[in-house]
């Protein structure tokens, strides 16, 4: 099994990762919290309370994590592809598989990252939706001091399946959302570049953006019911499950919620995965 895949992902996924984090605390927040009035009134009231650091909280699991996460991710969809179609990376060029098959390999990639990033996820949207400034002298420490005791803290108080919590909606959203995401890439690269070619970099740039946008913006309905889900059972159970979530927020906030985030999320896609796939093309090209 070729590995080079995997470590292309995991390196090309941290530089995105870094990238894209200040917007995802935004999105986070916007999901997940009402006092927000919009992306600009949310950034100020980070800046304002919690400093630039504010935008980076619950960063450090991620970093930790995106070496299994988005190296599964790649790894994963790069051999579906060589078992599905017989071709390695380097002859699909020349030999480009059919969009079904780029369609499987994503969903299964999807599938398999979604489980992976579960614990890592839920860890990141609870430390980024903690409201509190730095710890200062006097003032009461925020819940979680950590990503390390907010595991421990989880794992105590809503038991090993507590690090699970919102794994269900997770899954849904990554399935078919990373088919969209690969299918989007391979069919805007295949546009702009003469048969049998490596595409440019600009072209991977926009591919690579503009798949990261596709993706999300299918992804955005289900992305905000994980959040909450994940949200759910820091007091007390508001969901009794998926479906409830999904009805009693529709009820309460009408169909927009499903939309919730969607600028920002957009926002945020375009740079890390243009950044993502730029370096992952790279480094492959570099080693192969
Ligand atoms: C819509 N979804 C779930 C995706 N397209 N996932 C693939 C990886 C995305 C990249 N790491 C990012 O954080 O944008």
């Amino acid at each position: 099994m070729p590995v080079e895949e995997f470590v292309a992902g995991w390196i090309s996924g941290a530089l995105g990762l870094v990238l894209g984090h200040p917007f995802d605390t935004v999105k986070v927040r916007l999901q997940t919290q009402t006092t927000y009035r919009g992306i600009v009134d949310c950034m100020v009231k980070i800046y304002r309370h919690e400093s630039l650091l504010g935008f980076f909280k619950g960063m450090s699991f991620p970093i930790a994590s995106i070496a299994v996460v988005n190296s599964v991710l790649f790894g994963v969809y790069s051999n579906t592809l060589l078992v599905l179609t017989a071709t390695s990376h380097q002859e699909r060029r020349a030999q480009p598989p059919s969009y079904t098959h780029i369609f499987l390999a994503g969903c299964t990639g999807g599938f398999l990252q979604a489980y992976c990033l579960a614990p890592f996820d839920l860890i990141k949207v609870r430390l980024q939706n903690q409201t509190e400034p730095r710890a200062q002298p006097g003032s009461p420490p925020p819940r979680y001091q950590g990503p390390v005791h907010c595991a421990a803290s989880i794992f105590r108080e809503e038991g090993p399946r507590g690090l699970f919590r919102g794994a269900w909606a997770l899954t849904l959203r990554d399935t078919p959302t990373v088919g969209i995401y690969f299918i989007t890439y391979e069919g805007l690269c295949r546009q702009y570049t003469p048969e049998g070619q490596n595409p440019s970099s600009a072209t991977v740039l926009v591919a690579g953006g503009f798949a990261g946008i596709a993706s999300w913006v299918a992804a955005t309905p289900l992305d905000v019911i994980k959040s909450r889900m994940q949200m759910d059972g820091l007091r007390r159970r508001v969901y009794q499950g998926m479906l409830d979530c999904m009805v009693s927020s529709v009820r309460q906030e009408g169909l927009g919620v499903f939309f919730r985030g969607v600028t920002i999320n957009s926002a945020r896609a375009f740079p890390v995965n243009a950044v993502t796939f730029l370096s992952y093309e790279y480094l492959l090209r570099w080693w192969g």
